[in-house]
């Protein structure tokens, strides 16, 4: 029987978790919140997260990240990712030797530009051949009503990225195998920003052309900037790439969509972060991936206009009509 263990307990990790329930694993979620883990324990819910979702009886949860650490082969980090450093730095002694670690993250850290993987293997003190990254087209509601869907599991290590495979495999969750983690990150957390794009043109009115028109700019700027790192381009085509950004900016459930949206209709940026109570992790990330693309000298377009809304305070309007006014150029360039 294989043990996991979910360390953060709000909307991706609960529906992971019960994932890999439904998978055959005994789960641990470690919450930060007494109430929260009392409640997955004694009514085998998370209502304030998933109101929806009744756990499986072999997830459990604690408020010590030790106990539920303790015995897994699998350590699941599913919390926000600038708090990844922080949080590892305590954690980090704790992890099995032999677990392999799993980030569900999507976001680079601010100030080093870094991966969430990189910063476990730097933090944790471990190989990359222990980490592996899991991403796709993954909105946590639709995963936790068990509605078909499809995610990359990705890692160096053909043993790892297998073992976290069949721990997650189900009927409605279905993993496919990858080596690219460079591309399958900065897909996963380059998405978020072009989903706060595609929420501002959402909330000043703009329709279907103008989302897929982003959409379609996003991935190449996604693209340009993931080779220029290393990935594979053909990562961009998959799941990590168009699956996840398709599925991001369409859907009314995803934060950072939402986020943007709020800003397009001429929400103050204050109002919209006051009534942001979870992750919208490409409010932070379009700054780190900014930072990132310069620093390989690669053009990002949408995520810098992203970044002069959301931390320069410009205008939704002055930023459209920027993108708009680019010089011209050939669609592959
Ligand atoms: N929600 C979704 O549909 C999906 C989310 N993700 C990614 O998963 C990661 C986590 O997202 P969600 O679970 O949705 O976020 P969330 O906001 O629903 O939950 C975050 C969890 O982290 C805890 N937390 C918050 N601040 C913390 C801190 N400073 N230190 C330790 N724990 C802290 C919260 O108590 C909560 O348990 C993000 O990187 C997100 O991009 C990936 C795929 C799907
Ligand atoms: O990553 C996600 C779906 O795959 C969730 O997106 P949001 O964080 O914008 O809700």
């Amino acid at each position: 029987m294989t043990v996991a263990a979910v360390i953060g307990s709000g909307n991706w990790g609960t529906a992971y978790a019960a994932v890999l329930a439904d998978a055959g694993c005994t789960v641990r979620i470690a919450a930060r919140r007494d109430s929260i883990a009392a409640e997955i324990n004694d009514r085998h819910t998370n209502a304030g997260y998933l109101p929806q979702l009744r756990l499986p009886d072999t997830v459990s949860a604690t408020t010590s990240v030790a106990e539920a650490l303790d015995g897994a082969s699998i350590a699941v980090l599913a919390v926000p990712s600038q708090s990844l450093r922080d949080n590892l730095t305590v954690w980090r002694d704790l992890i099995p030797s032999d677990a392999a670690v799993v980030s569900l993250m999507k976001g680079i850290e601010l100030r080093t530009g870094k991966r969430m993987s990189e910063v476990i293997e730097e933090v944790a003190g471990i190989g990359h051949d222990r980490v592996v990254v899991v991403s796709g087209p993954n909105l946590a509601h639709e995963i936790a009503a068990r509605q078909p869907a499809a995610a990359v599991v990705a890692s160096s290590s053909a043993r790892m990225r297998s073992r976290v495979a069949e721990a997650c495999a189900t009927g409605y969750f279905r993993p496919y195998l990858g080596t690219d983690v460079i591309g399958t990150e900065i897909a996963g957390a380059t998405k978020n920003v072009i989903a706060l794009a595609v929420g501002i043109a959402a909330g000043m009115g703009m329709g279907d052309n103008t989302m897929a028109s982003l959409l379609t700019r996003g991935l190449a700027e996604t693209a340009r900037l993931g080779t220029a790192l290393g990935a594979d381009p053909q990562t961009f085509i998959g799941l990590a790439g168009v699956g996840d950004l398709v599925a991001t900016c369409a859907s009314p459930l995803s934060r950072n969509r939402t986020f943007g949206y709020r800003l397009g209709t001429g929400m103050a940026l204050e109002e919209v972060i006051a009534v942001t109570d979870q992750t919208a992790e490409g409010v932070k990330s379009c700054e780190s991936i900014l930072q990132l693309a310069r620093s390989v000298e690669v053009d990002v377009p949408i995520v810098e206009n992203v970044a002069a809304v959301v931390h320069d305070g410009r205008s939704p309007r002055d930023v459209l009509e920027a993108l708009m006014s680019r010089a011209r150029k050939h669609e592959g360039a």
